[in-house]
């Protein structure tokens, strides 16, 4: 069974002044159990309008989408998932113990465990040493590590989490990236939003691009990353002194070597210069005829 399948998902908006918005169009898109999903796009692309479908906060205009097999208007879709909203705001007055004790007893944790998980994952997300002070003296980057917290607290399988990185600096970054692949070390379902590559190209198997509300893309990192051999950087090398280093394109390799075999020039070294994530993602939002939203 599919740990997310998505069957010709559209939304539209009623925008300022009635104008019509399509945030969605027919999109389809199955994730396996187990996967680390990036779903990338620019701003105003429909990822948070996609999540927010997924998570039964927003209705679609049509299509549908099941989590596990269970259709996401059924609120019983959500029972083993984990969810991080762009942005996430919490009743400041608690401390974060006291939040996540909130947290537990909402999932009907047993007491014990609340304690325990607790522990776990206010360490895990470097908050032990501010546990028990208002969330409202939180900075900002402390509010998204708590936001993460609640979501691992009580282990779902699957992982909806809009933009995790957002508002963190690199050591939460790292801490970040560190625990999504502990998750996927125990088999966990992770699908993030994101609109940063290098996040994708480290983190994920799987990446999706959507742009302007349609999903242009589907791939495994891994064969974005082979597949995409530009050219190769040549360094070249004249009576044993290293001379220069030149780029050829795919296309013009073999001509390139054989118009040196007649010289006094030697090569040193070849490397492959592949396409990056970003470069993908570019290529695609390019081709796309991508319209920038304001
Ligand atoms: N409540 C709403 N009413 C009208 N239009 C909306 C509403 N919510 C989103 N939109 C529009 O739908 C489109 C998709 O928005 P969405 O928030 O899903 O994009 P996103 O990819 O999450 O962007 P970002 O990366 O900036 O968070 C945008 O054009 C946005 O302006």
């Amino acid at each position: 069974m599919n740990a997310l399948e998505i069957t010709g998902l559209c939304k539209t908006y009623r925008g300022k002044r009635q104008k019509i918005v399509k945030a969605l169009s027919s999109l389809d898109l199955t994730i396996a159990p187990g996967e680390i999903f990036g779903f990338l796009g620019p701003n105003g692309a429909g990822k948070s309008t996609t999540i927010k479908i997924l998570m039964g906060l927003i209705q679609p205009t049509g299509g549908t989408a099941k989590i596990f097999g269970t259709p996401v208007i059924n609120s019983a879709s959500r029972q083993r998932l984990g969810y991080l909203p762009e942005n996430p705001s919490f009743l400041d007055f608690m401390t974060a113990r006291e939040y996540l004790a909130f947290v537990g007893r909402a999932f009907s944790m047993h007491k014990s465990d609340v304690k325990k998980e607790t522990d776990r994952v206010l360490e895990l997300l470097a908050l032990e040493g501010a546990a028990n002070r208002a969330i409202r003296h939180y900075s900002k980057g402390m509010i998204q590590r708590l936001g993460l917290a609640q979501v691992l607290l009580h282990d779902p399988d699957i992982y909806i989490l809009d933009e995790p990185m957002s508002g963190l600096d690199p050591i939460g970054r790292a801490l970040v990236k560190d625990i999504l692949r502990d998750l996927k070390s125990r088999g966990k379902t992770v699908f993030f939003s994101t609109h940063i590559t290098s996040d994708v190209e480290i983190i994920c198997d799987r990446v999706g691009i959507i742009v302007n509300g349609n999903l242009m893309a589907v791939d495994h990192v891994q064969s974005i990353l082979q597949s995409g051999i530009e050219g190769y950087v040549i360094q070249l090398v004249r009576d044993k002194m290293v001379t220069e280093e030149v780029f050829v394109e795919k296309e013009r390799l073999k001509s390139f070597i054989s118009d040196l075999s007649a010289s006094d020039v030697e090569i040193e070294r070849i490397e492959p210069k592949r396409k990056d994530i970003e470069k993908f993602f570019l290529d695609i939002v390019a081709k796309g005829e991508y319209v920038a939203v304001e």
